[in-house]
């Protein structure tokens, strides 16, 4: 399960004026779809910030991570960018799901088929126990293909919400923005992966806390609230 549940705690004769700074917190997302579907161009333009020249196929998984301020928190974001081949994804699927503090599936929107892997993806997760209570989205990649859709909104919304998941419509090759419009397919990279963070941040506030009055000593505990156990969030900012 999520190791975001587990608290952060410094324990010992620290007194609060000689805690050390806190530790990055790292939320570890992991992008999941069929072969082919832009993960690997997703995640590139997340923590590059442009689109790939040149991708080949993943083979077991890649880690991109962009370091981010969220209300003054460094925080770590880590995109597993896993295979989508299963040839390629037989050896590390384990790794994979091992921690995983949010879930995002891709599909095509030009690819029907890349769409109807869905729920076997979602199957795959489930298998390796990530219940509701992990955070996840759905993302329809290459939108700037507009005369090769094959996935309607209307069609991906349906799935998204018999999932209690949030739909963006994205391309990681167009500029995208909020200078293109106010349609879908103007959905960020950028403000997708941050609207995960700022749920996962949400979620896990990091807090100071002191141990009851009776047993306070010099030791101060800095630790993570515990999982509200959201569901179904939505996108504020996009
Ligand atoms: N037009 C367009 N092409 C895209 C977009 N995203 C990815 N591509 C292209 O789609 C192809 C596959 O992209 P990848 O990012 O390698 O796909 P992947 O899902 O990582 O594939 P695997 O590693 O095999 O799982 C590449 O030729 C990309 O250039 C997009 O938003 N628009």
């Amino acid at each position: 399960m999520a190791g975001i549940g587990s608290s952060l705690e410094f324990s010992g004769s620290l007194t609060s004026s000689s805690l050390p700074p806190p530790r990055t917190r790292i939320f570890k997302i992991i992008v999941i779809g069929d072969s082919g579907v832009g993960k690997t161009c997703l995640t590139y333009r997340f923590c590059a910030g442009k689109f790939p020249e040149k991708t080949e196929a993943t083979i077991g998984v890649d880690f991109r991570e962009r370091l981010v301020d969220i209300d003054g928190e460094k925080i770590k974001i880590q995109l597993w960018d896993t295979a989508g081949q299963e040839r390629f994804r037989k050896s590390m699927v384990q790794h994979y799901y091992r921690n995983v503090h949010a879930i995002v599936f891709v599909y095509d929107v030009t690819n029907a088929a890349s769409f109807r892997s869905l729920p076997a993806w979602i199957e795959e997760c489930q298998q390796h126990a990530l219940g509701s209570e992990v955070p996840r989205i759905l993302v329809g990649n290459k939108c700037d293909l507009r005369d090769s859709l094959q996935v309607s909104t209307d069609t991906a919304q349906q799935f998204a919400d018999s999932h209690s998941m949030p739909l963006f419509e994205t391309s990681a090759k167009s500029p995208g923005g909020p200078e293109e419009g106010t349609h879908r397919d103007s959905d960020h990279v950028e403000a997708i992966f941050m609207t995960v963070a700022h749920k996962l941040k949400s979620q896990k506030p990091l807090i100071l806390s002191q141990p009851p009055a009776e047993s306070r000593g010099p030791t101060v505990n800095l630790s993570r609230a515990r999982d509200e156990g959201g569901r179904g969030w939505s996108c504020s900012s996009c």
